[in-house]
């Protein structure tokens, strides 16, 4: 039976989460390494250290052959962010043997990112081998990212499963991206393995949270499994329920081969590297394969599974999921969403994924033009293991030759920013992250110079001359807040801070609410969540999805440092928050921008005219002042760091900017 209230949810889908861009960086890992055999996922040089926990199969424990589809189960792991979801996956590599006990490391939390800042970015795929009634499965588990910014993975990894575990946070209870991630597998028609998570804790309260699952997912309380992952408890009985609940994938060795590419990434050594789901038939090492949406085949050089590592099997079987090399060098050629099926025996290709809505621009230069090239190709290979992020060329007179990217919120950004950085060593300037506005222009001659009379300014600097704009229109989003009831008054005032309008309220139970409300989304891109966590006492989750376009009033604001404009800086915002953003914004660029050895002035201007501003004061600083009279080799190293530094510095006329500036000076 349906309630009436999750009829509600579902004719708004509201899905997708927000936002924890202050997720603490702080999870230390000690890799502990010898360097052994190349951890064999990827070419990332961030995660080629082999750790002592990570046992490293040369080869599989079990004939992969042995596996028919009844026995395989393709399931994947959802829930808000931090609710337990890598903790679990690690508890099921251990309990199953894939890895050895008593590691307390995320093991497919891969990239160097994901360790540094403990949250998971990329979804990750792991086959394990259990014995169930006398019988041995091999489950395909697919561990998710949480934040709202990388939901996108989660969608896909949807597409590669029949089942699903819903995690929910025995404590935490159900938030907002738990209602959104339960709407995305119900679309995908998954099957759910409802679960409460650390019962260990003292302040765990399941009965609580199971009639919250109860109340907003019609979920019966007798079905939901009760587990902590951390310390182990009821993993077994998980595991057995995802073998009776969760179907067995359609499949037929039989059949000709139709594998369909869910995911893939560049390898270094060996190209590009296509995960897998074996829809049909059998695919093996040495055979020739064809792309459906290139057309192009390639001979096969190696298949295998992620046991949890890359480990060749030589063949794979329908309803298995594993991964295949090809020599493809080309990243433009490993389309995720292609089919693949054998030279000359062509299958109905399967339906591509949707692609991402990008909610956030932002502009990205390589810090010296000469590096260009390698900005290119490291973007090419980075956006292959990540396709929601959007990329156009882009050029600025100031930064010269570059890319306007899009990218899902600014976390996203922030994490493919320093991917690029780390597994590429590429250093870049972006500009400030905006949103894509819509605008309506007149005049036949203006009209046709744009090529329609509706255009959409992804870079703010060419934002057509407003003489020529008649409407203006901003990207909205429809926003979920789950809170407890106390703040309601609070989360009312803060909506309508952000120019949002609440479009309903309801009780998940006694003691929380569930609020649903529009807003510009340029109003909950940089500070919303900070602000609802704090006056909310961490309390609350937030998560939106995109609604449209609405009509509005934007302007155009630039900022001058001594009289010339920083095109990084110019932004496009609400005609009523011109004036206070220009004077934040100046404030702020005043405390970020290093004191120089002259005065410098910054200007916010509005059409030319200048509507705040604020002076820094000159500075002489002399980085081997504190050597006088020391070690001359101390003051080399000295004058050798200060030069490092200067290279993350932009400079503008002859003014210094630290690089990341420009999202800094955002925040409130
Ligand atoms: N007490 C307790 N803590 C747990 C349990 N499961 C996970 N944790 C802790 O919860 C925190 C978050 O766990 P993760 O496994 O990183 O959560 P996640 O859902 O994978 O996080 P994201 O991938 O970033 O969304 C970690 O500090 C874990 O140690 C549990 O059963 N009991």
């Amino acid at each position: 039976m349906v309630s009436q209230f999750w009829q509600r949810l579902l004719q708004h889908r509201w899905q997708r989460q927000l936002r924890l861009l202050t997720k603490p960086y702080f999870v230390r890992y000690q890799l502990d390494c010898q360097r052994g055999p190349e951890l064999s996922y990827s070419g990332f040089r961030s995660i080629s250290g082999s750790c002592k926990f990570q046992q490293q199969h040369q080869q599989l424990p079990f004939d992969i052959s042995e596996f028919p589809v009844e026995n395989i189960r393709n399931f994947c792991i959802i829930a808000h962010i931090d609710h337990g979801k890598s903790t679990l996956a690690d508890r099921f590599l251990e309990i199953t043997g894939t890895i050895a006990k008593g590691n307390n490391q995320q093991v497919l939390d891969r990239l160097q990112v994901e360790r540094e800042r403990g949250i998971t970015v990329k979804a990750q795929t792991a086959s394990l081998v259990h014995t169930y009634k006398g019988r041995r499965y091999l489950l395909n588990l697919i561990d998710t990212p949480g934040h709202v910014d990388f939901h996108y993975e989660v969608s896909r990894s949807l597409k590669a499963c029949n089942g699903a575990i819903l995690l929910v946070d025995a404590n935490q209870g159900v938030q907002a991206q738990t209602v959104a991630n339960f709407y995305m597998a119900f679309e995908a028609e998954l099957i759910l393995i409802p679960v409460l998570n650390k019962i260990d804790l003292k302040n765990a309260q399941p009965e609580q949270v199971a009639e919250q699952m109860h109340n907003v997912f019609d979920i019966e309380k007798s079905e939901i499994l009760k587990i902590s992952a951390k310390q182990g408890t009821g993993i077994d009985e998980l595991l057995s329920a995802v073998i009776e609940r969760i179907p067995s994938p359609p499949g037929d060795r039989s059949k000709p081969l139709k594998a369909f590419v869910f995911d893939s990434w560049y390898d270094r050594y060996k190209g590009v590297v296509a995960h897998l789901a074996i829809c049909d038939g059998v695919i093996k090492k040495g055979e020739r394969i064809t792309c459906a949406s290139s057309g192009k085949t390639y001979e096969l050089t190696e298949v295998g599974i992620m046991y949890p590592t890359q480990v060749p099997c030589d063949t794979l079987y329908a309803g298995q999921v594993g991964y295949a090399m090809m020599n493809m060098r080309n990243v433009d050629e490993a389309q995720v969403g292609d089919t693949f099926f054998h030279e000359k025996v062509p299958v109905q290709p399967l339906p591509g994924f949707r692609s991402a809505t990008p909610m956030v621009f932002a502009g990205m230069f390589p810090s010296e033009q000469t590096d260009f090239l390698t900005l290119r190709n490291a973007i090419e290979k980075l956006t292959l293991n990540d396709r929601s992020v959007q990329v156009k060329m882009d050029n600025s007179p100031a930064l010269g030759q570059g890319y306007r990217l899009g990218f899902l919120g600014l976390l996203h950004m922030d994490v493919f920013n320093q991917r690029l950085e780390q597994e590429f060593d590429v250093s870049t300037i972006m500009t400030a992250p905006n949103v894509a506005y819509k605008m309506k222009i007149k005049g036949e001659k203006n009209i046709k110079f744009h090529g329609s009379d509706e255009v959409t300014v992804l870079n703010p600097c060419l934002m057509p001359d407003p003489a020529i704009i008649t409407e203006y229109y901003e990207p909205m989003v429809n926003g979920t807040i789950i809170s407890p009831a106390e703040y309601l008054n609070q989360l009312t005032a803060l909506c309508h801070e952000h120019r949002g309008r609440i479009k309903d309220q309801v009780y998940i139970d006694n003691t929380r609410v569930m609020m649903q409300a529009k807003f510009p989304l340029s109003e909950i891109l940089v500070d919303f969540f900070d602000e609802l966590k704090s006056i909310t006492s961490g309390y609350a989750s937030f998560d939106y999805e995109d609604a449209g376009y609405e009509i509005t009033e934007v302007l155009k604001l630039t900022f001058c440092l001594n009289g010339r404009e920083v095109d990084e800086l110019t932004m496009i915002c609400h005609v009523s928050r011109a004036r206070e953003t220009a004077s934040r914004i100046c404030l702020k660029l005043k405390e970020t921008i290093p004191r120089q050895q002259f005065v410098i002035s910054v200007q916010g201007k509005v059409n030319q005219k200048v509507i705040a501003r604020e002076d820094i004061k000159a500075f002489r600083k002399d980085v081997t002042a504190k050597c006088y009279g020391g070690d001359v080799s101390r003051k080399m190293k000295l004058l050798k760091q200060q030069a490092e530094g200067k290279k993350r510095l932009r400079r503008i006329g002859n003014i210094d900017i630290p690089n990341d500036a420009f999202l800094q000076i955002l925040k409130k």
